[in-house]
């Protein structure tokens, strides 16, 4: 029998996922159920991607084998709630929601179902996402491993401990936006000095993407990396020095810090 899997929350995150899986071929189009609350996005994402609109909430909740629930932290545990006579324990649910602990899911629900948080981010677009999960204790393993499938399909996934969640969406779920930053930074440096700024985009993005594979692939330490770079007396020393001396590695340190330390709050 064909798997189904459904999603309630289709914005930044849902849509990334759903993209994800399709271009991945893990599940087809057709048998991807949606449900948000704003009709418009559920059109546009039938209509580009062939996906299924659910007739309702409950109608998702019963449709589906596997649910990921991508809306906004504050209004989970309420879906949860009004989802309660819907949903099986034999359904696996996976929230994606930011600070929401696997506890506060449990007591949503009524029952022993399964519960896998997983902290995505939205380079799953491109099939270049980075996930970790951490599942409560009905979840047996091949159901684990099913999970990772779904994640793995559209980048990297691993298994953590719920207590690294909160890590995680500092090094990876929230991360895509400072390197995005980054990478605009990068380019406006080249706007400066003259480049036209489509090109500059290219240039930067495309350094990032390089840099990224070569801590990757040849599982060198970064610091090894950049002093492949760091040609005595040359510019890219020149440029070292000016990112130390305005704070620019602790600048970093404390943006991760600050993102977790929000996640632990909304918790
Ligand atoms: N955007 C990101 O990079 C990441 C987001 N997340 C998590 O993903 C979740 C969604 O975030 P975004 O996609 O950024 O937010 P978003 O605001 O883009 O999407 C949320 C969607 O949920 C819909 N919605 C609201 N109430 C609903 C309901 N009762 N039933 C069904 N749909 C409903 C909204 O209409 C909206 O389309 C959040 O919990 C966030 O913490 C996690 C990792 C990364
Ligand atoms: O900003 C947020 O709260 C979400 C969670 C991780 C990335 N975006």
């Amino acid at each position: 029998m064909t798997k189904t899997i459904g999603f309630y929350g289709t914005g930044n995150m849902g849509r990334a996922m759903i993209q994800g899986l399709i271009q991945s071929k893990l599940y087809e189009a057709k048998d991807i159920l949606i449900y948000d609350v704003y009709q418009p996005i559920v059109e546009k994402l039938v209509k580009e991607l062939g996906v299924t609109p659910a007739d309702g909430p409950e109608n998702l909740a019963e449709k589906s084998d596997t649910i990921i629930f991508a809306v906004k932290p504050y209004v989970l545990p309420n879906l949860l709630k009004e989802l309660s006579q819907n949903l099986t324990t034999s359904q696996v649910l996976i929230s994606v929601a930011a600070g929401v602990n696997i506890s506060t899911i449990e007591q949503a629900l009524t029952s022993q179902h399964k519960v896998v948080r997983v902290m995505p981010n939205t380079p799953a677009l491109v099939g270049e996402g980075m996930s970790a999960l951490a599942c409560n204790a009905n979840v047996s393993e091949s159901e684990e491993k099913e999970v990772l499938e779904i994640f793995n399909s559209f980048g990297k996934a691993q298994l953590v401990s719920e207590n690294l969640i909160d890590a995680v969406v500092g090094v990876s779920g929230s991360a895509p936006a400072y390197v995005y930053m980054f990478i605009e930074a990068l380019a406006d440096g080249a706007v400066l000095e003259g480049m036209p700024r489509q090109q500059a985009y290219e240039f930067a993005a495309q350094t990032v993407l390089g840099s990224a594979k070569m801590v990757l692939e040849t599982k060198k330490h970064p610091g090894e990396l950049k002093d492949m770079v760091t040609s005595p007396g040359g510019t890219t020393i020149e440029a070292v020095k000016v990112l130390e001396d305005q704070g620019f590695r602790s600048a970093v340190i404390n943006a991760v810090q600050a993102a977790s330390k929000c996640n632990k709050r909304l918790s």
